[in-house]
């Protein structure tokens, strides 16, 4: 699904070698500051390498349109973009942004069910906690249905019980639906658990200019 040879980005990143497959969930794992966000964000062109390649099925990221591209691998940052107006406008933004129809309220509603978000469809956003704004943005995302889902830290503000609630949805919507993630998180547990490749970032990061 993605490739990537000999990449370079700043003095911060250089990876020699990774194959990414597409069905798959992986992991990207490492300690602080080891460049997974900036890693995740190549994968849609949100960041470009200075040198190397990368190729999404077969064709190479800076040859396609990213607009297009990040319909297809959608992005779930590491803090929860909230667009002003209410809990179903933000989630249906994503949905126009993919261009794809709007849904009945009654999917949103059951959608809100299965994120444990008790709140309603005319509530102000805004005044959702940081814990909610999480996984309100995961359901945007989640109703966009993409090809990839990228995602940094996605549960980092959500008690243990809440988290697995929204790992276990995640994670079947992925299988059931033959798509595939690639997941920055830090805890070992849940790459264990929810993973299929844990991609070490120890093990993929060259120095500098080392590729052999
Ligand atoms: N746009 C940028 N320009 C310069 N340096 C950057 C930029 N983005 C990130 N960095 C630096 O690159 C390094 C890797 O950052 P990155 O956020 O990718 O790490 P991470 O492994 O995701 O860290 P964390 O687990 O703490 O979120 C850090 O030292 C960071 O300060």
């Amino acid at each position: 699904m993605f490739s990537i040879k000999q990449l370079v980005f700043k003095d911060i990143l250089t990876v020699n070698n990774l194959e990414i497959e597409s069905g798959k969930i992986y992991c990207l794992f490492g300690e602080s500051g080891s460049g997974k966000s900036t890693l995740l964000k190549m994968f849609n062109s949100m960041l470009t390498p200075d040198q190397g390649t990368i190729t999404y099925k077969d064709q190479s990221i800076a040859n396609l349109d990213p607009v297009q591209l990040r319909r297809e691998v959608v992005m779930l940052g590491q803090d929860p973009v909230v667009f002003e107006g209410t809990v179903r406008d933000n989630l249906l933004i994503g949905l126009q942004f993919a261009d794809e129809a709007d849904v009945e309220d009654q999917v949103l509603i059951d959608l809100l069910n299965d994120l444990h978000l008790t709140k309603d469809l005319d509530d102000e956003a805004d005044k959702l906690s940081g814990g909610e704004q999480q996984r309100l943005a995961f359901g945007r995302v989640l109703l966009m249905n993409a090809e990839v889902y990228l995602l940094d830290e996605p549960t980092s503000a959500l008690d243990e019980e809440t988290e697995t609630a929204i790992m276990d949805l995640f994670t079947k919507k992925i299988r059931d639906e033959g798509k595939m993630a690639i997941m920055v998180t830090h805890s070992k547990e849940v790459a264990e658990k929810y993973s299929d490749e844990i991609i070490y970032m120890n093990d993929i990061v060259t120095k500098e200019g080392d590729f052999s």
